[in-house]
């Protein structure tokens, strides 16, 4: 049988289709994004984030990236607005990274590559719970930010990373309370958005992405403190988790739609 998904050579996305056969739709994210093609749509109405800080719970590393999850029990912390239609409920949000800062994030930007791409995951509650929403078009949303490697890194940034030291090896989980992440949102809302696909298998094609146009800003020595994560477990030998993004896929007609000229 073919080892668990992952990120290398003899399990990484381009075998992934093996498994899960929705790897090869017509929907798959992330994309590469062509400012040419972009389609301005002045009626697109502005996001809005409401997160209660006490829903935060954990911070794990379970092998694949490092992942803040919170409590979607109820419409605790939600998103509106935008494409959306209703409120979806925040459950988790992570990160994907490369082995250097020139590369390292999902979505490409007219041929730019950031050092990281976060990723807020929400889902739909008509749809009754997360399994449910996956199977539905319009089941999930995921604000995605890039982190770009500069001078004035993001403070805000820092509560994530100093916990890294306590979830070094995969399966390690430590608590993580008080986080409101809208924090993380740069100044601007300016945003693409685009319906596509888990980046992840099981590749459902169920998404709705909201992309923010401005960047945020780490430091390298930050971005260097998110490589020290390792895919192994305490016992097992160490294993940098790096470059756990998933190369853009085919766009196949679909339009990107732009917040902004
Ligand atoms: O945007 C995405 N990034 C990922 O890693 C995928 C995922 C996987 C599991 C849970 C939530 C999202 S979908
Ligand atoms: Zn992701």
């Amino acid at each position: 049988a073919q080892s668990v998904w992952g990120y290398d050579s003899d399990n990484g996305p381009e075998r992934w289709h093996e498994n899960y056969p929705l790897a090869k739709g017509d929907k798959q994210s992330p994309i590469e994004i062509n400012s040419k093609d972009v389609q301005h749509d002045s009626s697109l109405p502005a996001w809005h984030a409401s997160y209660d800080p006490g829903a935060a719970k954990t911070i794990l590393n379970n092998g694949r990236t490092c992942r803040v999850v919170f409590d979607d029990t109820f419409d605790r912390s939600v998103l509106r607005g935008g494409p959306l239609t209703g409120a979806y409920r925040l459950r988790q949000l992570h990160l994907h990274w490369g082995s250097s800062d020139d590369h390292g994030s999902e979505h490409v930007i007219d041929g730019v590559k950031y050092a990281a791409e976060l990723h807020m995951v929400h889902w739909n509650p008509k749809h009754g719970n997360f399994a449910g929403a996956l199977k539905q078009p319009d089941g999930v949303a995921v604000v995605g930010i890039f982190l770009k490697v500069g001078k004035t890194p993001k403070p805000e940034m820092k509560r994530i990373l100093e916990e890294i030291d306590n979830i070094k090896t995969k399966g390690k989980e430590a608590p993580f309370q008080h986080f409101d992440p809208s924090i993380l949102f740069p100044k601007s809302r300016d945003y693409w958005t685009y319906h596509g696909s888990f980046t992840t298998p099981p590749c459902e094609e169920c998404i709705t992405w909201i992309l923010l146009r401005e960047p945020i800003e780490v430091s390298s020595d930050q971005m260097a403190k998110l490589r020290s994560l390792s895919k192994n477990g305490e016992n097992e030998p160490v294993n940098p988790l790096v470059d756990n993004w998933r190369p853009p896929q085919p766009v196949k007609g679909r339009i990107v739609r732009a917040s902004f000229k």
